[in-house]
């Protein structure tokens, strides 16, 4: 059975969004990065995981975004489907050779979004976040603008969950109160 278990906790408690429970995972047999870990996140708040490099931040959330699967134990989530959910991983998932404007289709597509829907909302997102041109490349953007492009993407389908890994590396204080 599929360890992520999607919307299965309105069924128990409909204030929930993400619920692990009892989650073991280890990439070596010794020294498993997450030991019994239990973890609620009530729905409607943001919830920050802190703790120290290498502690297993990122692993967690690869295992609750579907990314990578536990040893044992469940992560159940409250949303219909998994396009409902947003990932911004840690590692910038963008296409270079895309321009800004391609790389929202590329998604929104993926997403099932409509044509009109992605132009609003890419225009919307590109004046929010402060993004140049959007026939720019990728490629050719700073390290903090291709960050905020992987932000605008994970959240411009509107998800019920929105997972950030590391979302402010590289953005001055002003774009990160945003
Ligand atoms: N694919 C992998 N194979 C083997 N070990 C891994 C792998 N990915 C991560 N690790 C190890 O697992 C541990 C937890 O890594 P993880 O990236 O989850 O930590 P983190 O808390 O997110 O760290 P940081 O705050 O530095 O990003 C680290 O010791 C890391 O070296």
């Amino acid at each position: 059975m599929d360890q992520i278990e999607i919307n299965t906790i309105s069924n128990v408690d409909n204030n929930v969004t993400v619920m692990v429970r009892n989650a073991y995972k280890s990439y070596v047999s010794t020294n498993p990065i997450l030991n019994g870990l239990n973890l609620t996140v009530p729905k409607g708040i943001i919830y920050g995981l802190l703790g120290p490099s290498g502690c297993g931040k990122t692993t967690l959330l690869n295992c609750i975004a579907g990314r990578m699967t536990l040893d044992s134990g469940s992560i159940k989530l409250n949303v219909q489907k998994r396009v409902q959910m947003g990932y911004m991983p840690q590692s910038l998932s963008l296409h270079g050779a895309m321009t800004i404007l391609e790389s929202f289709f590329f998604y929104g597509y993926l997403y099932g979004m409509d044509t009109e829907i992605i132009e609003a909302r890419a225009k919307e997102l590109i004046a929010f976040l402060d993004l140049p041109s959007k026939n720019r490349l990728v490629r050719d953007l700073s390290g903090g603008q291709q960050r905020r492009v992987s932000l605008a993407i994970t959240i411009f389908h509107d998800p019920k969950l929105i997972i950030l890994d590391e979302p402010t590396v590289g953005l001055d204080p002003i774009l990160s109160e945003r």
